[in-house]
């Protein structure tokens, strides 16, 4: 059968990217989606701030919820040591198909932990199944509707702790303004709001979510 939008900007990185040259995948995943096919990845705009927050934040042990066809997995993986711990999960198998040759071709396999799964049954797993005591960093990126759901099981399960940065995507589109509220006004998080553009897009606005967990 034909193939899928992701499977097409797979074949695109393949085709255009250098095996094991992470930076190479991430300009030939932002050229398809300037130039050809728009897609949900995190995309360049957005992605410089995360990069930023990742270098800041320096995390041994970091969690992303959302892996898509794999693109801010390899972002944040190029910028960690081959000492830290690095989750990230998918629900979507075919997506999570796309991910693992994009990090493969990345040459970035070794240091990304792929988990196709519910996030809401990943989550109580984290500290049992893999050997996690807490997080330094968590990047948010999957359906906005199970955000808050979501945060709230990581802080059930004890794993935040006092200066915990957690980071979350489409603040403003799609939009995720019960999470927002959450984090803005529970008391439990310094949070600040990093305005940025839409994926792919000149003209419209989104933005990142940066939450301090006060501990
Ligand atoms: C399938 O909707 C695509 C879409 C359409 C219109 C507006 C926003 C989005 C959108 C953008 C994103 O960065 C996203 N990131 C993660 N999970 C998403 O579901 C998601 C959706
Ligand atoms: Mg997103």
């Amino acid at each position: 059968s034909a193939m899928s939008k992701e499977q097409r900007v797979l074949q695109y990185v393949q085709q255009n990217a250098s095996r094991g040259d992470p930076d190479s995948v991430l300009a030939a995943v932002d050229k398809f989606g300037w130039e050809t096919e728009w897609a949900m990845n995190l995309g360049d705009v957005k992605g410089a701030i995360l990069d930023r927050f990742v270098k800041e934040t320096a995390p041994q042990t970091m969690l992303e919820l959302g892996t898509y066809m794999g693109y801010s997995a390899i972002r944040i993986a190029r910028l960690l040591p081959e000492t830290a711990k690095f989750m990230t999960v998918e629900f979507d198998q075919e997506n999570a198909a796309v991910a693992r040759e994009m990090i493969e071709f990345a040459g970035l396999q070794n240091r990304i932990i792929q988990i196709t799964s519910d996030t809401a049954d990943v989550i109580p797993q984290l500290k049992t199944k893999y050997d996690v005591e807490t997080l330094d960093m968590v990047f948010i990126d999957h359906w906005k509707d199970v955000y808050v759901r979501d945060i709230k099981l990581l802080e059930t399960n004890k794993l935040l702790r006092k200066g915990t940065v957690v980071v979350a995507d489409n603040i403003i589109k799609p939009g995720a303004p019960e999470y927002a509220e959450y984090v803005r006004t529970c008391g439990k998080y310094d949070s600040t709001f990093h305005e940025s553009r839409f994926e792919y897009s000149n003209d419209d606005i989104d933005g990142l979510e940066k939450s301090v967990f006060r501990g």
